[in-house]
């Protein structure tokens, strides 16, 4: 098998009900999927009817310093390896994909971690997308009530609102400001318990790093606070210390790497475990920009793209928080400005700290 190329990792999570399992088996049924080995974190669960499929029971291994988000599935190691021998071996064909659906309360963090950093998986897997279901009909309320719910969304690259079917239209316009508010660098899409294209979901790559700038741009537009340096915005006080918040960042010009990695990494040392995720584009003087995406604090080796996205030449940092003030993150960045060689501004917010 050809060991450069990767074979892509697919996350599948949402809470409890949310149509993870509806979602798969109806995305199964398309051919772009005939090719795929999915692993489900439930014994004993029928309905997947899938010649690679395996079931696993959740185990978590805490490694490091014993923190949640650095801890190695066992489950999914010992799967994942599985699959790779008989694949080396010739006793199973390459696959093209592996779909992992979590439990309705995991956290994504850990698998993300565990294919990242094991010592033999990241050589062959990589984490192509986060997809999370939420419920169109009781997503509002699991927001409400679950910080599962919450950590879920954060780690998304792409939130799927399934039910659409049977919420009515405000209901699912509501919920979709609350997903973008929670996490402005996802891409948001409904699906029904009759949509037969959801393959679309597995098999076409989100294209992730367009996202926080689609979304940037459309605040922009929307908002019009484009422009606003984060200095006006250092003595804000938005409340809410325990809430999760997002702000979208952006550089006036090209930053210096090494005084950025040098920033990330002291922020992410502090607080990475209140940094539920950090996404962005960066501009650091190259041909194309350095994409950045990080769950915690596990930052993704920071991946070269060939070409601007959008065509605009820019620095757009996500960052989605729990009881770190968007204002934190921004000071901190005012205070670096002069190694980083570029003024941070506020491209959007969802705290109203007066600007
Ligand atoms: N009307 C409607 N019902 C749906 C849709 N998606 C899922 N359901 C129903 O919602 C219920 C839960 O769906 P599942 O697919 O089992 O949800 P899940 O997220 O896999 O559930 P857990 O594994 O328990 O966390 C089932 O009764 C589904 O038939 C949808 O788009 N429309």
């Amino acid at each position: 098998m050809a060991a450069n190329v990767k074979i892509p990792v697919i996350i599948l999570s949402g809470f409890l009900g949310s149509g993870k399992t509806s979602l798969l088996t109806r995305a199964l049924k398309q051919p772009q999927l005939a090719n795929s080995a999915i692993i489900v974190n439930e014994f004993g669960r029928m309905g997947l009817d899938h010649h690679l499929l395996s079931r696993v029971e959740e185990r978590t291994l805490l490694v490091g310093g014993g923190c949640v988000c650095c801890s190695m599935r066992e489950d999914l190691v010992n799967a994942c390896m599985e699959l790779l021998e008989d694949m080396q071996r010739g006793a199973k064909p390459r696959v093209d994909r592996i779909i992992v659906e979590t439990t309705g309360l995991a956290d994504p963090s850990p698998i993300w971690f565990t294919v990242l950093r094991h010592p033999v998986l990241q050589h062959h897997f990589h984490v192509e997308s986060v997809l999370v279901t939420v419920d169109a009909v009781n997503g509002m309320l699991h927001l409400d009530s679950h910080d599962e719910s919450i950590k879920q969304i954060s780690a998304a690259d792409r939130v799927i609102v399934t039910k659409t079917d049977i919420a009515d239209g405000e209901e699912i316009e509501r919920l979709r400001r609350r997903i973008g508010q929670l996490n402005p660098a996802a891409e948001v899409e409904l699906t029904d318990s009759e949509d037969t294209k959801s393959a679309r979901f597995f098999a076409d790559n989100p294209d992730s790093v367009r996202s926080p700038r689609t979304r940037c741009a459309m605040a922009a537009a929307d908002g019009g606070r484009e422009g606003r340096s984060a200095e006006d915005g250092r003595n804000g006080s938005g409340g809410h210390t325990d809430a999760t918040h997002s702000v979208s960042i952006r550089f006036d010009r090209p930053l210096d790497w090494h005084a950025f990695g040098l920033w990330l990494s002291m922020l992410l040392h502090a607080r990475g475990t209140d940094i539920l995720r950090v996404k962005g584009l960066l501009d650091l003087g190259g041909e194309g920009p350095v994409s950045l995406n990080g769950v915690q604090h596990i930052i993704h080796p920071p991946e070269h793209l060939d070409g601007w996205p959008d065509g605009r030449r820019t620095s757009t940092i996500v960052f989605i928080m729990k009881k770190v003030q968007p204002q934190q993150v921004t000071s901190s960045l005012l205070a670096f400005q002069h190694m980083l060689g570029a003024v941070p501004y506020v491209l959007e917010t969802d705290l109203q700290f007066p600007y």
